[in-house]
């Protein structure tokens, strides 16, 4: 599959202090991708990198069809983390003006301005103050001005994050919507807000990608079944007991919970549940659950 953009050796450094460390990826054509950080990970620094607004300290960012040194802003769409709106203007005006500044005819503007009020969803309020809106109807303006001159690629710096749960999903809709027509890399902390929406997702912690993958992928690589059994007492001779029963991937002991991570599940349940009950163990807690990427997001980010 082809890649809309392609990121190699990609640096940043502001007063000698190294924000983003070396980073090679591609985005692949049509594909809705996450770029998933917590707080400080060089979310918004990756994203004005690859929008032209930030001179990279090294690396190359090469999109699909561009030469070196030719415009590529013509390619991309791009809604920061806090837009800014003339506050004064109708949501109407305001795409029919952006429409103009990325290069559309007066018509061109209107019709595609008519278009987007439509898509977005706001087309009932189109003559109304942007001062007026609610801030999820203020964000699908944003993403609408964002896609105005129809970019091949689409970046959201976290487009959801300030919105309350109704606004949250009005955008999370939407994106849904404007995947089927152009390539989209949004930044998130919130990795459910990434899982709903996204094929892929780049994971960046410290200024580096410390995993990427496609969301199946990576839930197949480390979503993992556990029971979890709580025993009244000392649990040393359960656990080696269960232990020689079955398969086991690992071991880990909090307070006095078990986690037995284990590759056949069923197995697991049966041989341990036939083993407590034939032995009549004191058990207080047997509980079967996954591993959620959301763990796996957390071990990481608390490194
Ligand atoms: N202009 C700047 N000058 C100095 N340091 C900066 C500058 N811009 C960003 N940084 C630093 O770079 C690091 C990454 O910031 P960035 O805003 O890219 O992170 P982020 O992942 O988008 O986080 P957030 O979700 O909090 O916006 C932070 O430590 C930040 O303090």
């Amino acid at each position: 599959m082809s890649a809309v953009v392609t990121v190699s050796g990609l640096r940043k450094s502001f007063q000698n202090e190294d924000v983003i460390k070396g980073l090679e990826f591609d985005l692949t054509k049509g594909k809705c991708i996450a770029l998933l950080g917590a707080n400080g990970a060089g979310k918004t620094t990756t994203l004005q990198m690859l929008s032209g607004l930030l001179r990279p300290s090294a690396g190359s960012i090469a999109f699909d069809g561009v030469q070196k040194g030719e415009d590529f802003r013509k390619l991309i769409g791009y809604l920061p983390q806090h837009p800014v709106f003339y506050e004064w203007m109708s949501g109407r005006e305001f795409l029919e003006y952006t429409g103009m500044l990325a290069g559309l005819s007066k018509k061109e503007s209107k019709e595609r301005a008519e278009e987007l009020l439509e898509m977005v969803g706001i087309s009932n309020a189109k003559n109304r103050r942007i001062g007026k809106y609610s801030g999820g109807m203020k964000q699908r303006l944003g993403i609408a001005q964002a896609i105005i001159h129809r970019p091949k690629l689409v970046m959201l710096d976290e487009p959801v994050s300030a919105l309350d749960p109704f606004g949250r999903r009005e955008v999370l809709e939407l994106m849904e919507r404007m995947k089927k027509e152009t390539t989209i890399l949004f930044s998130t902390h919130i990795l459910n807000d990434a899982e709903e929406v996204c094929d892929d997702i780049l994971f960046l912690h410290k200024g580096e990608i410390v995993e990427s993958g496609s969301m199946k992928e990576l839930r197949d690589k480390y979503q993992q079944s556990k029971i979890d059994l709580v025993f009244r007492g000392e649990s040393d001779q359960y656990i080696e007991k269960l232990s020689s029963l079955v398969e086991i991937q690992s071991i880990s002991v909090h307070e006095n919970k078990i986690s037995f991570f284990v590759h056949n599940i069923d197995d697991a349940k049966h041989a341990f549940l036939r083993e407590i009950t034939d032995r009549n163990w004191p058990l207080l807690k047997f509980e079967i659950s996954k591993t959620s990427l959301e763990d796996v997001f957390m071990k990481v980010v608390e490194k």
